[in-house]
């Protein structure tokens, strides 16, 4: 019997005004999988991501998360991380992670003291030595390089221990050597936190690489006159050979390919 999906889509549409963007997304997302999108640029993938995280509703349809509608706003299950500008750089990479923790304790007052101060400082040290840090907890964003400003953004939105962790093209502006650094600490937080994750990606090799499946988004329909006329969906859904904890991350994938259905 497989399991329940933590996060289920059901007809899901995201419109501006006469502008369609996605049509009828339907997907479930199993705990525990990690999952990689691409697809052309504008197909609407960050969109998909906003709506999942409660950024914004969609205009028709239904989103789940453990089977409930999903609250109209961030809930602390999911946490997020962009290509870029995700830090506070007034802030040290210590008080970045402890920020998240602060908001989430005093909501008010952003501020802890005494035992729960010391709580939260163990527990954001602990997050930051986790994604290699460890030697630049004092130092500010402007003085880390840019995987240490994404380990750094990483450890931020792990802080609060989402179940479902959002990626917006996480690596995109790193360098290819700096890029397999940050593959192998996604994949051991992904294990070591027991997490799902949802990434976007234009990098095809790095989906494949990263991913337990991987979902191409896309128009099924064109009208050459009223380009906005049709949204995109899931026109791939390639589920990979692997299994959830990431034992053997570089084995290569056998391949369970479904086209999804046309015009559904
Ligand atoms: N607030 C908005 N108002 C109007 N149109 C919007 C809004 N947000 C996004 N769009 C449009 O929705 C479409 C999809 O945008 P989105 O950023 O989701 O695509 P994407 O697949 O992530 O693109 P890219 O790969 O280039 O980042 C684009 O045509 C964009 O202009």
């Amino acid at each position: 019997m497989s399991a329940a999906p933590i996060l289920s889509l059901q007809n899901v549409w995201v419109e501006y005004g006469d502008k369609i963007v996605l049509e009828k997304v339907d997907l479930d997302i199993l705990p525990g999988s990690f999952v990689s999108i691409v697809g052309p640029s504008g197909a609407g993938k960050s969109s998909l991501l906003r709506v999942i995280l409660g950024q914004e509703r969609p205009t028709r349809g239904v989103i789940e998360l453990d089977g409930q509608p999903l609250a109209p706003e961030c809930g602390p299950d999911r946490g997020v991380v962009f290509q870029r500008y995700s830090v506070f750089p007034h802030l040290s990479a210590l008080g970045n992670v402890m920020f998240g923790l602060e908001c989430e304790q005093a909501p008010f007052s952003a501020r802890l003291f005494g035992g729960a101060r010391k709580a939260a400082r163990d527990r954001a040290e602990a997050m930051l030595v986790a994604v290699g840090l460890a030697d630049s907890m004092h130092q500010y964003p402007a003085q880390l390089s840019g995987g240490m400003q994404q380990r750094l953004a990483i450890a931020q939105a792990l802080i609060k221990r989402p179940r479902i962790l959002l990626l917006d093209e996480p690596f995109g502006a790193l360098d290819p050597g700096i890029r397999a650094d940050m593959h192998v600490l996604i994949q051991q937080l992904w294990s070591d936190y027991a997490l799902t994750i949802i990434m976007v990606t234009h990098d095809i090799r790095e989906a494949f690489t990263l991913g337990t499946r991987v979902l191409a988004l896309d128009k099924r329909r064109h009208d050459p006159h009223a380009p906005h006329r049709f949204g995109a969906t899931a026109v791939y859904d390639l589920t990979l050979n692997k299994k959830s904890n990431p034992e053997a991350p570089e084995k290569p994938a056998v391949l369970e390919i479904a086209k999804t259905q046309e015009n559904a």
